[in-house]
């Protein structure tokens, strides 16, 4: 179970507000966020993985705590291991294909799996500059998951997916979600994203940010 109960000011064109979220979510449930552009939704990702600070507010992961304003307590993005499917990517320049995922993991046999599920099994010593949008798009989910993390945050990550790649995706996705057990949270814009996903009777929730 994964608790959160955050407020973070947020500077907007509007001026100063407060990002407040809070909300249980069962371990190896799959949440969508939606809501307007500029909602929050982004930052919310980034407070749980703990590159942005709030000003108040809790989270506890299967009982570890991982932000406690009142108790002083904020693990680093390195303890807390969440993976992260940044909105750009954020991949490295100079890496290949192959070191994105040995940077994240020693084990040759799951950055294996994971090459074959992201379709670059061909393409493992090419540079992201030499991928397509789509190739980099699932790299970066690919390195998210090579850690095998117990939450993965994710910011639009099908957004340059075609239909046919993101459903054989989706379902492979699914397979590693529950035999790695991992809760995940995805911001997403269309709402029918994660039909997939829901018609196979997975933990499914929504959470809505708004201004
Ligand atoms: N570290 C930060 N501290 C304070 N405000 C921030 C910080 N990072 C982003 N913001 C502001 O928070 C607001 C929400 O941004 P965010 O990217 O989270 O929105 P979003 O809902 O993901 O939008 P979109 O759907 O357009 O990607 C923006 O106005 C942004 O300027």
């Amino acid at each position: 179970m994964i608790s959160i109960n955050i407020e973070k000011k947020i500077k907007t064109y509007q001026g100063q507000r407060i990002l407040k979220v809070s909300g249980e979510f069962k371990s190896e449930s799959i949440t969508k966020i939606h809501g307007p552009s500029g909602a929050g939704k982004s930052t919310f990702l980034k407070v749980i993985a703990g590159f942005i600070q709030p000003e108040q507010g809790n989270i506890t992961v299967n009982n570890n705590a991982w932000l406690d304003t009142v108790s002083k307590i904020s693990l680093s993005p390195q303890k807390r291991m969440a993976g992260f499917v940044f909105q750009d990517y954020a991949l490295f320049p100079n890496m290949t294909v192959k070191e994105h995922l040995e940077y994240a993991t020693a084990d040759n046999e799951w950055i294996k799996h994971l090459l074959e599920i992201g379709k670059l099994e061909t393409l493992t010593t090419h540079k992201p500059q030499y991928l397509s949008g789509g190739q980099q798009q699932r790299l970066a989910i690919l390195r998210a998951l090579a850690t095998k993390p117990q939450v993965l945050l994710m910011d639009e990550p099908f957004s340059a997916l075609d239909p046919e790649n993101k459903l054989a995706l989706i379902t492979e996705l699914k397979l590693i979600f529950q035999e790695l057990k991992t809760t995940v949270f995805i911001v997403s814009h269309n709402p029918q994203e994660l039909d997939g996903i829901a018609a196979d009777g997975a933990i499914l929730s929504e959470l809505y940010i708004n201004n």
